[in-house]
């Protein structure tokens, strides 16, 4: 596995090694230790899987707060997506900014997304699937939502906003009283 970094520290994009032959292709999701250098010790007491039918579909912001805090390491299993990250680390000097990285079945490509960081993905094709190895258990009363269309990030989704849940839908948006997540 190789890795690079991105403007906001820490969001990583990992490119994971593809044996090919005759029969297709095999690509390692994950390995402790190829990824010590990056993250000694990762653990992934939760692994989920979404399918978005629609091309368009907006999944996201999400993250949850300390304790419950989580990494993500996503990958692309079906379709396209512009997989996106919003620091929220209190104090981070790319505080609020975000970052999109182009995720799709046919490439070896994934992305790390270390604590701190609300997480979105825009379907760039219909039929999308999307594996999320979480470092923390999904916690009802630490997740909190941020608008995919908040004026403050001003993500450039690429394509118009289609299929987004009522909860998406009506996240808060960032106000003066934000104060982003503890690292
Ligand atoms: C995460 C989770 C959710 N749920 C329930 C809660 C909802 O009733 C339903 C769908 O959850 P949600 O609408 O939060 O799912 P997405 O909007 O696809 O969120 C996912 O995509 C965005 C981009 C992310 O970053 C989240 O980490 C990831 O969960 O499953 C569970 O029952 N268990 C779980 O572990």
């Amino acid at each position: 596995m190789k890795w690079h970094g991105t403007p906001l520290s820490g969001l990583t994009v990992i490119e994971t090694d593809t044996v090919a032959d005759a029969r297709g292709r095999f690509v390692r999701v994950f390995c402790d230790a190829e990824l010590a250098a990056l993250r000694p010790g990762l653990h992934f007491p939760q692994i989920n899987l979404s399918t978005t039918f629609a091309r368009g579909s907006v999944r996201g912001l999400h993250f949850q707060r300390p304790p419950a805090a989580e990494a993500k390491l996503i990958r692309c299993l079906s379709g396209r997506v512009l997989d996106v990250a919003v620091d929220l680390r209190r104090g981070s000097p790319t505080y609020l900014r975000w970052h999109g990285v182009e995720l799709s079945a046919e490439q070896p490509r994934q992305v790390f997304i270390p604590e701190g960081f609300a997480h979105g993905f825009q379907a760039l094709t219909d039929d999308v699937q999307l594996l999320y190895l979480h470092t923390a258990a999904w916690n009802r009363d630490y997740e909190n939502r941020l608008r995919y269309d908040d004026p403050r990030l001003a993500i450039d989704w690429p394509l118009p906003v289609t299929q987004v849940s009522e909860l998406d839908r009506h996240a808060p948006l960032l106000d003066d009283q934000f104060e982003g997540v503890e690292a």
